[in-house]
């Protein structure tokens, strides 16, 4: 649907050739005491697409533009998609990778699914040439994905910066 939306079908097979797919599920203990805890803190993710299926308790949040967190009160069989920070770069920042956490509250453990989907090391994420234009100049360079999740954990090992807690760091990384 995203690729149709920009008129780029013709890189359906590619990127399908270049996931690498993770399925993950977590589970959130609920509160001990009647108040919120965290539980995961406010980040971006890296990848290319996340889809997200919970059971019946909410939890996730998302970051408007004006700083505001708000709740994703989600119907029972829905899925959330959140774009990553590698799909926006390939999408010369069409589409943006929104900031998240999870909050834990009430009584309820909560359990989510996450399919979290990649791109394979070595494969060089490169803008499309339809997206660059006069009005649209490239905001990317080419980059290893894999390259930069060493580069960003070895960079969270030495204490330079903190895991999660770096806003658009991979555009900060590849930026023209
Ligand atoms: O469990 C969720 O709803 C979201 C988890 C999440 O944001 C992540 O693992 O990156
Ligand atoms: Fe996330």
């Amino acid at each position: 649907m995203i690729l149709e939306s920009f008129g780029l079908e013709k890189y359906m097979d590619e990127l399908t050739d270049i996931a690498k797919n993770q399925l993950r599920i977590m589970k959130y203990e609920k509160p001990k005491a009647n108040e919120q805890t965290i539980g995961v803190p406010p980040h971006c993710d890296s990848n290319m697409m996340t889809l997200l299926y919970q059971n019946e308790v909410n939890g996730l949040e998302i970051q408007n533009k004006d700083g505001e967190w708000m709740n994703t009160k989600l119907s029972p069989n829905s899925f959330i998609v959140i774009i990553g920070e590698c799909l926006c770069v390939w999408l010369n920042g069409r589409l943006s990778s929104p900031y998240h956490r999870v909050m834990m509250m009430g009584d309820e453990d909560r359990y989510s699914l996450g399919l979290f989907s990649g791109v394979r090391g070595g494969y060089m994420v490169k803008v499309p040439a339809e997206l660059v234009d006069d009005k649209n100049p490239l905001l990317f360079k080419p980059h290893d994905h894999e390259e930069f999740l060493k580069y960003f954990s070895s960079e969270v090992a030495k204490g330079v910066v903190k895991s999660g807690a770096v806003i658009s760091r991979l555009k900060t990384y590849c930026a023209v």
